[in-house]
């Protein structure tokens, strides 16, 4: 069983995750893909970061009637940050008949160099890139572990939905309604 693992903070998830994890679910070699929402990425702020049931929350509403897509909260139980190589080698334990391999968006290859043990991940694993706007990954071309993908540019971001949110503007289509209604009841984001 190949199974993609979609790393994120998904504060809030939004419809250019929501693509990307469809393609790589269905249009690729990849039999499953797993949203794993990150309580706390290492190479940024904790502060402004949604707690993390609120975030899970949200990716299992957004995507409730999805093929071969789960959201997974297993960081939720290991030591914060999330490091990333720590929870691939429990789940490497917890699922030996799993094959992984990491999805990640060109903006964040371009730090796996900052990354905890970046060279043993980039040894035991496959990672499958999708272009981001403005992420330069040419100095990773040809590298055996690294799979470069033609899905579609969408110039979205959390960031981008929270400061619009703050401001009062209307984000429908960029982010599934019931993500909506469910910031709208809490008061998320103002
Ligand atoms: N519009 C998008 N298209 C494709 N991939 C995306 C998009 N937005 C985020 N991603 C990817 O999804 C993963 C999780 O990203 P994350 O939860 O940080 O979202 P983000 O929108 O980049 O958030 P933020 O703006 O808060 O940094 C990352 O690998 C990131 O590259
Ligand atoms: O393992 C690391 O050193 C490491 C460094 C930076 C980011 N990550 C992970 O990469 C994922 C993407 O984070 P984000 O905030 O861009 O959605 C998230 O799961 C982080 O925990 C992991």
């Amino acid at each position: 069983m190949k199974t993609g693992l979609f790393f994120g903070s998904y504060n809030p998830i939004h419809t250019g995750h929501l693509i990307i994890a469809n393609y790589m679910a269905n249009y690729t070699a990849l039999d499953e893909v797993w949203l794993v929402v990150s309580p706390h990425n290492p190479l940024k702020d904790k502060s402004g970061l949604t707690n993390m049931y609120d975030r899970l929350e949200m990716a299992k509403l957004a995507t409730e009637n999805t093929d071969h897509i789960r959201v997974s909260d297993i960081e939720f139980s290991l030591p914060q940050p999330s490091y990333t190589i720590d929870t691939l080698t429990y789940l490497h334990e917890k699922y030996p008949g799993r094959e992984f391999v990491l999805i990640m968006g060109a903006d964040n290859l371009v730090s796996l160099k900052k990354w905890k043990n970046y060279e043993v991940l980039l040894k035991n694993y496959q990672i499958f890139v999708y272009p981001r706007p403005g992420a330069h990954t040419t100095e990773w071309e040809g590298h055996p572990a690294i799979t470069f993908t033609n899905t579609p540019l969408m110039e979205i971001s959390s960031t981008f939905i929270r400061k619009a949110i703050k401001e009062g503007k209307n984000v429908q289509f960029f982010l599934p309604e019931k993500v909506i209604d469910f910031i709208d009841g809490k008061g998320m984001y103002k």
